[in-house]
């Protein structure tokens, strides 16, 4: 764990390092990628067979990739009936949130008589990823079903590794509950490369959405363009801005909530007292004597932990804006206040009493969101992703006549002779059969 001032004189220098240890390190990872999608694409399903026998020690043969109707049932009927109205108040909430954000289409005629619009069309086909390596994630299932759903997608197809051939059957009960009904056991670049390119078994979709890890982050940024992505979601990230007014071991337990997810997660804690961050520090420390997971989290808090110590409020939210954080939580007495100036963070969590575990689950809002400091440019996951748009122009002739010449010049001017003449004919015919007035 890194513990810095801002008030010391090398904390630039630093503090650039912290940053661009953050950004996403695709290089190790682009050649065994580009392999694993090169095969996939060459030989379908015997590829996704022999890597999943690889890297998820789990055998198959190709009829045994998708998930049966009669499997689901089975996993769903050993969840406890409290597990499955717990994930009934998730996707209850995770539903309304995201038919808030449904958008509308966009229909006005103007002074010259032209109906101008835009409609929101739902994707045909998505890949939806659904991590499961070192944990398994049912909220993510409902976290990426769920959008689709309430955007109209016709067809949703997901992936998820098991590795040893274990499946947490919540996981399974997750993708019923969202009404998700093909299911493949794969996961990695693998199951990236079939949802993209399409293999005997698996049609391709048109975009493909979730987190991973980084083989799945750089197998997405490799078959962008041939299919959409949405924001590339790899290890989970935190900063937490606190005064010392909060209970430092909630605050630790904020941290390890980020680290426990993998080892390169990275938890920042930013706070004008330096006291109060070693008493953090001190809570981390006796956490992980007790967390089960403390072998994951302990390596994410050594290697990627940070303590930023600032001289006030406001330059904690210049730090955490330059952090660009997946998750930002505001400990503070009047969150408020501070989120007003927050520029750069995919979801912000307000208010001591408001954990960032909360909207993991049950908030409404997605939890799938852009990490590495791509929350200076991308947003999480919303019913955005699963939708596009098409713009339409309905005119008649006294919309032509009006506007016509303009286009007519402007085509002129660019040297497109067929599309000057593509509207100044229509107007040739118009002249003449218009009587003169
Ligand atoms: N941002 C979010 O919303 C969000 C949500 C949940 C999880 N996460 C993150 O997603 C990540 C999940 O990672 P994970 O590893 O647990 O699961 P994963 O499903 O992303 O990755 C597992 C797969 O990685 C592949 N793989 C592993 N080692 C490999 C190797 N050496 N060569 C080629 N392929 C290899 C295997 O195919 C395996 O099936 C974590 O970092 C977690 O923090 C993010
Ligand atoms: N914090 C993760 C990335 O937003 C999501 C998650 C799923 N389960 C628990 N946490
Ligand atoms: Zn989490």
């Amino acid at each position: 764990m890194k513990r810095l001032d801002t008030r010391e004189p090398n904390f630039e220098t630093a503090f650039t390092t912290l940053l661009s240890n953050r950004e996403e390190q695709g290089q190790e990872v682009h050649k065994p990628v580009a392999d694993i999608l090169a095969a996939v694409r060459k030989e379908g399903d015997a590829a996704l067979c022999a890597f999943t026998e690889r890297f998820d020690r789990l055998p198959l043969t190709a009829q045994q990739l998708a998930f049966t109707a009669q499997e689901v049932e089975q996993a769903r009927a050993k969840v406890s009936p409290e597990l499955l109205e717990a994930l009934d108040v998730a996707a209850q909430r995770i539903e309304s949130f995201h038919k808030n954000q449904l958008p509308s289409d966009i229909r006005y005629t103007d002074d010259v008589g032209m109906t101008l619009g835009m409609r929101w069309i739902p994707l045909d086909a998505v890949g939806l990823y659904v991590p499961g390596g070192k944990a398994a994630y049912p909220s993510s299932v409902l976290m990426n079903a769920i959008p689709a759903k309430v955007a109209g997608v016709r067809r949703l197809a997901m992936c998820v590794p098991t590795p040893d051939g274990v499946i947490n059957p919540l996981v399974l009960a997750a993708a019923h509950r969202a009404g998700v009904t093909e299911i493949y056991r794969v996961g990695g670049a693998q199951a990236v490369g079939a949802m993209a390119y399409g293999t005997q078994t698996i049609r391709p979709v048109d975009r493909i959405v979730g987190p991973g890890n980084a083989y799945v982050a750089e197998a997405k940024r490799q078959v962008f363009g041939y299919v959409g992505i949405d924001s590339i979601a790899g290890p989970s990230d935190v900063v937490v801005i606190a005064d010392s007014n909060t209970n430092p071991r909630l605050i630790a337990l904020d941290l390890l909530a980020q680290a426990e997810h993998d080892e390169c997660a990275q938890a920042t804690l930013i706070t004008p007292d330096a006291a109060f961050a070693d008493t953090v520090i001190q809570a981390v420390e006796a956490e992980l004597r007790v967390l089960s997971r403390a072998a994951i989290a302990g390596a994410s808090w050594a290697r990627n932990g940070a303590v930023l110590i600032c001289r006030d409020m406001q330059e904690a939210v210049e730090l955490a804006n330059r952090l660009a954080p997946e998750h930002l939580e505001l400990m503070v007495d009047d969150p408020e206040s501070l989120f007003a100036h927050v520029r750069h963070a995919g979801a912000a969590f307000l208010g001591r009493f408001c954990p960032e575990a909360i909207g993991d689950y049950v908030g409404g809002p997605n939890h799938v969101l852009p990490t590495s400091r791509t929350a200076r440019f991308a947003s999480g996951l919303s019913v955005f992703d699963f939708m596009k748009r098409t713009t339409f122009l309905s005119g008649g002739p006294d919309a032509l006549r009006q506007i016509g010449p303009a286009a007519v010049a402007l085509a002129q001017a660019e040297g497109l002779e067929a599309h000057a003449l593509s509207v100044s004919a229509r107007l040739d015919v118009l002249a003449a059969s218009t009587p003169n007035t």
